[in-house]
């Protein structure tokens, strides 16, 4: 890919796809598979390099890359576009995409055909879509028409208002209970995988240890095959990150260090300097002064002549 978007990859080693069997292998093997959420294309060769198995084309784009309060605002047009340009950035990630509110809520059918999208225009490995009991039959829909589906369930934030905010799930048996339930019912559905966000360790181990689809967790204490952490919160874009999001860099602080330093530049007139300006051919600017004489002569000509004509 060329300069104008970013650096070519430098991996030494190319990467194998990352297939739903590489993620059923690993998870044979007891091996976990590392899982971010990113949004866009220069992000997505960098968490591909550095060897991330699963990205999640998240409808947290409405929230961390639109600077919203909600996951509700994202579209599926606006998803679409950027699933793209994640595919294009990562090919050997295995890539989901989630469903944004209100693609799938409405009708079944409506569901299949939101969903069929992602696959057919953003080359997809499945979608993911939140909820409990009420999404089984728009998994079973998915499943039949040959979209894999992955359910998102605990924490699902597109109902955060219902759930009186992004809050830990299933704190009392009851509530654990009922969480197992669903977990039990999204694999009875097809589902390919589930993730499992903010819910109690103890909680987690139960589902873990009695799921034979992948557990993919957000939040999960260890009981998971992928543990996920959002790409900006695991790189410190943020002051704040959610409790389960640990930081493994600083961004932010490389980020303000850089930009401080350009508008110090761009003040005090170190940049740029003459590495980054351009040159005419050599001998060329010299002609150009001459061009420039001899049509400010007759300019000035044209100007005496009009002024005689006028008296
Ligand atoms: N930057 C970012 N990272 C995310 O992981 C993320 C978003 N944004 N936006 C949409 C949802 C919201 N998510 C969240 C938000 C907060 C907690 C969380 O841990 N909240 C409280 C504890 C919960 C409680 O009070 O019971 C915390 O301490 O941070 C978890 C997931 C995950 N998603
Ligand atoms: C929290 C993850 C799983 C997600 O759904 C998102 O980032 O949108
Ligand atoms: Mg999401």
């Amino acid at each position: 890919m060329g300069y104008l978007t970013t650096d070519e990859k430098t991996a030494a080693e190319p990467r194998k796809k990352v297939t739903l069997a590489t993620i059923h292998e690993k998870k044979e093997k007891g091996e976990k598979l590392a899982r971010t959420a990113l949004y866009d294309y220069p992000m997505a060769v960098l968490a591909d390099e550095a060897g991330i198995e699963i990205i999640n084309m998240g409808d947290s784009i409405a929230t961390v890359m639109l600077g919203g309060n909600s996951t509700i605002k994202a579209t599926l047009d606006v998803m679409i576009e950027h699933a793209k340009a994640v595919r294009l950035g990562a090919p050997h990630c295995f890539i989901m995409g989630d469903m944004p509110y209100m693609t799938y809520q409405a009708s079944v059918e409506e569901a299949v055909k939101n969903a069929s999208r992602y696959m057919i225009e953003a080359d997809m490995d499945c979608v993911k879509m939140e909820g409990g009991m009420e999404i089984v039959p728009v998994i079973e829909a998915c499943t039949k028409a040959a979209i894999p589906v992955i359910g998102h369930t605990g924490l699902t934030p597109q109902s955060a208002i219902m759930l009186g905010g992004y809050k830990t799930q299933a704190r009392s048996a009851e509530m654990a209970l009922k969480l197992i339930e669903v977990v039990k019912a999204f694999e009875k559905a097809g589902c390919i995988a589930v993730v499992v966000e903010a819910v109690p360790s103890e909680v987690a181990k139960i589902i873990y240890e009695n799921t034979s689809i992948p557990v993919l967790g957000s939040g999960c204490g260890p009981y998971s095959d992928s543990p996920m952490i959002n790409w900006y919160d695991l790189l410190g874009f943020f002051t704040r990150n959610p409790k389960f999001a640990k930081k493994y860099a600083n961004i932010r602080e490389e980020i303000l260090k850089g930009a401080t330093a350009f508008v110090e530049e761009c003040h005090n007139g170190a940049y740029p300097a003459p590495e980054h300006s351009y040159k005419m051919l050599a001998g060329e600017e010299e002609k150009l002064l001459q061009m420039l004489r001899s049509v400010y002569k007759e300019l000035h000509a044209d100007h005496e002549t009009g002024a005689a004509d006028n008296k």
